[in-house]
C-alpha cells in the first residue's frame, strides 16, 4: 500500500472527482458510510454518539456521519464549532440536510462546550487533511476538552491538529484519539513514534479513490500490510532439498550472551535456512549443541569472545552481531569479514555499534548489506536527529549513501531501500521490546538471504514475519509476559 502526502491526496480526491466522476458531496457521502460501517462494527446503537464538526470537509463528514448515525437509531448530538466564517460547500450541504433530522448545537463560546461524561463515544471530525497552521482560540479549547474527557474518542481520518506528513510543534493542540480511521491510506503521521497518543489504534477504510491515480501517483512511502507480505512469500517446491535452501552462518555469541546466539539461530532455523552453523567463542560450544540441536557450532579460537573467521565457502548468508560484544579482536574479525565475504549480510546490535565506532568499516560494508539499528544505534551511526522526520530523512540518505537495506526498527520498523524509498511495516506490537527480540530479527533476516531471498525482499519480509510471531506470542502471553523466545515459538509461514 502506498503512504501519499497531503497534496498528493488532494489531487487523488480531486482526480477520482472528475474522472470516475463522482461529485466531491457523493464522495463525502461514500467517507461517511465508510466510517458509520466502521463504527458500527464496533459499537451497538445504545452508545451516545458526540460529534464535533470543523467547518471544513473534516466537518462535512461529520455531520453526513451524524445523519447516517442517527439513521441507525444511535443516540447522537452534534456541535459545530464556529471558530471561523468561511465553510466549505459540501459542509454546508450537509449542513442543510442534516437540519431535518437533529437539532444542532452551536459552540461560539468556551462555555457551550458541553459535558463529556465516560459514556458516552466522541468523534472528532473538527480539522482533517486541510490543516494549515496549529490549532490555537476556540479550536484549541475544543480540543483540549476532548483531550481531558474521560470518553472514548474517534478521529475522523487524521486526529484534529496532527499535520498528515510533517511535524507537529510539541506545544501543538493536537486531539489524543484511542482511534483513527483514516480515509483509503494509511498517513505518514501514523507512521512515526512521537505521533503515537495523537493516532491510537489507526484503521483504514476504502472510499474508492481512484486505484488508478494511486498507482501512477510516485511516493518513496510504502506500508507492508498483508497482501504485500503474501506476495513475497515464495512456496516450497516438491522437489527442494535442504540445500536449496541455502547454508546460513551466524556469528553471535560471546561469554555471558550465548542466549543470543541460541535466539538467532532458532529463529534462522524457524524462517526456513536449509543448514546453520554457529560461530560462537569456545565456552559456548556444549550449550549451543544442547539448545539447538538442529544447528551445527563452530567454535572460536578465543574461550569467551569471537576473534576469528571460520572458513567461508560453505555459505549463502552470513548474519553478525547478537551477543559479540565489542572487544578490539572482535573488531579484527569483523575487518575480516568485510574482506573475506561474498554473500550478502545482516549486520546487526554490537556489529553496527562497531561499525559507528570505525567508519572506516561502515564505507567498507558490501552494498546490499542488511543494517538493523534500533534509533540508539542509528543515532550512534549516522548522528543525531530533531524529530521522527528528520530521522527518517537522515536513514534515507544513509541507506542511498552506503547503498544499504537499512531497518529502522520500531513500532513500525521502516525498511529503506538503497533507493530510498520507505517501506513501513505493519505487523508487531510493544510486547517485542524485550531482550532478544533484536537478535530474533537477525536469525530471520539471515535465514531468508541465505535462501537467496533479495535483500530488500528479505528485509520486508522478515520484518513482516518477525512482528506476525510477535502478535501470536502476545495473544498466547500477553505483551508484558512475553519474551523473545516466545517469538521464535511462534514463527509460522
Ligand atoms: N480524499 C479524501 O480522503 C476525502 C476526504 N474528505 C475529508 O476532507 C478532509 C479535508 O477537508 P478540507 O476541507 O480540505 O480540510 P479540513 O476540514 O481539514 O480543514 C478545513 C479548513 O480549515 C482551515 N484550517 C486549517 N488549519 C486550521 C487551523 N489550525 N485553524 C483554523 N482553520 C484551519 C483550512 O483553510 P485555510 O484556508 O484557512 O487554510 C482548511 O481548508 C479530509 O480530512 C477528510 O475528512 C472528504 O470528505 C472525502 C474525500
Ligand atoms: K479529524
Amino acid at each position: 500500500m502506498k503512504i501519499l502526502s497531503a497534496s498528493q491526496v488532494r489531487e487523488l480526491d480531486a482526480y477520482t472527482i472528475q474522472n470516475e466522476p463522482v461529485s466531491s458531496l457523493d464522495l463525502m457521502e461514500r467517507a461517511a458510510r465508510a466510517f458509520v460501517c466502521w463504527l458500527c462494527a464496533r459499537y451497538d446503537n445504545r452508545k451516545r454518539i458526540v460529534i464535533f464538526c470543523g467547518k471544513g470537509n473534516n466537518g462535512g463528514d461529520g455531520l453526513a456521519i451524524g445523519r447516517l448515525l442517527s439513521g441507525k437509531g444511535y443516540p447522537v448530538s452534534v456541535h459545530v464549532v464556529h471558530y471561523t466564517q468561511k465553510a466549505t460547500d459540501d459542509f454546508q450541504a450537509n449542513l442543510d440536510q442534516l437540519g431535518d433530522f437533529l437539532a444542532i448545537h452551536d459552540i461560539r463560546h468556551v462555555e457551550d462546550i458541553p459535558n463529556l461524561p465516560a459514556g458516552d463515544l466522541l468523534i472528532d471530525a473538527l480539522l482533517g487533511s486541510g490543516l494549515s497552521r496549529p490549532a490555537s482560540g476556540l479550536l484549541e479549547k475544543v480540543i483540549g476538552a476532548l483531550n481531558d474527557s474521560p470518553a472514548e474518542v474517534i478521529s475522523v481520518d487524521i486526529a484534529s491538529g496532527l499535520y498528515m506528513d510533517k511535524v507537529n510543534d510539541t506545544t501543538d493542540a493536537v486531539v489524543k484519539p484511542n482511534h483513527t480511521v483514516s480515509f483509503q491510506l494509511p498517513k505518514l503521521a501514523f507512521m512515526m513514534p512521537h505521533n503515537g497518543p495523537f493516532v491510537g489504534n489507526w484503521h483504514v477504510v476504502d472510499i474508492g479513490l481512484s486505484q488508478t491515480r494511486i498507482d501512477q501517483t510516485e511516493t518513496p512511502y510504502y506500508f507492508t500490510d498483508a497482501p504485500a507480505a503474501r506476495h513475497l512469500i515464495r512456496a516450497r517446491e516438491k522437489f527442494s532439498h535442504k540445500g536449496t535452501f541455502g547454508h546460513a552462518l551466524l556469528l553471535a555469541g560471546s561469554y555471558g550472551k550465548m542466549g543470543a546466539a541460541q535466539l538467532s539461530g532458532g529463529a534462522c532455523l524457524r524462517a526456513g535456512v536449509g543448514l546453520l552453523t554457529v560461530h560462537v567463542a569456545r565456552c559456548g560450544y556444549t550449550i549451543m549443541q544442547i539448545a539447538l540441536p538442529e544447528a551445527m557450532v563452530s567454535v572460536d579460537i578465543h574461550e569467551q569472545l569471537i576473534t576469528t573467521l571460520p572458513e567461508l565457502a560453505p555459505y549463502t548468508a552470513i548474519g553478525v552481531g547478537p551477543g559479540l560484544g565489542k572487544e578490539p579482536q572482535t573488531l579484527k574479525a569483523l575487518d575480516e569479514l568485510i574482506e573475506q565475504a561474498k554473500v550478502p549480510m545482516v549486520w546487526d546490535a554490537d556489529a553496527l555499534n562497531l561499525l559507528s565506532e570505525n567508519p572506516d568499516l561502515l564505507k567498507r560494508l558490501p552494498a546490499g548489506t542488511l543494517i538493523t539499528p534500533h534509533p540508539k544505534e542509528f543515532e550512534r551511526l549516522a548522528g543525531k536527529s530533531n524529530d521522527d522526520y528528520e530521522r527518517l530523512e537522515l536513514a534515507r540518505r544513509f541507506a542511498q549513501e552506503h547503498s544499504l537495506v537499512v531497518c529502522l526498527k520500531g513500532a513500525h520498523t521502516a525498511v529503506i531501500f538503497p533507493n530510498g524509498s520507505v517501506h513501513f511495516n505493519a505487523t508487531g506490537n510493544a510486547g517485542m521490546a524485550t531482550g532478544g527480540s533484536g537478535d530474533v530479527l537477525t536469525g530471520i533476516l539471515t535465514s531468508l538471504l541465505a535462501q537467496k531471498y533479495p535483500p530488500e525482499d528479505a528485509a520486508r519480509l522478515g520484518v513482516y514475519q518477525h512482528g506476525v510471531a510477535g502478535d501470536r506470542a502476545s495473544r498466547a502471553r500477553s505483551k508484558v509476559s512475553m519474551i523473545a523466545s516466545d517469538i521464535v515459538e511462534n514463527l509460522g509461514w
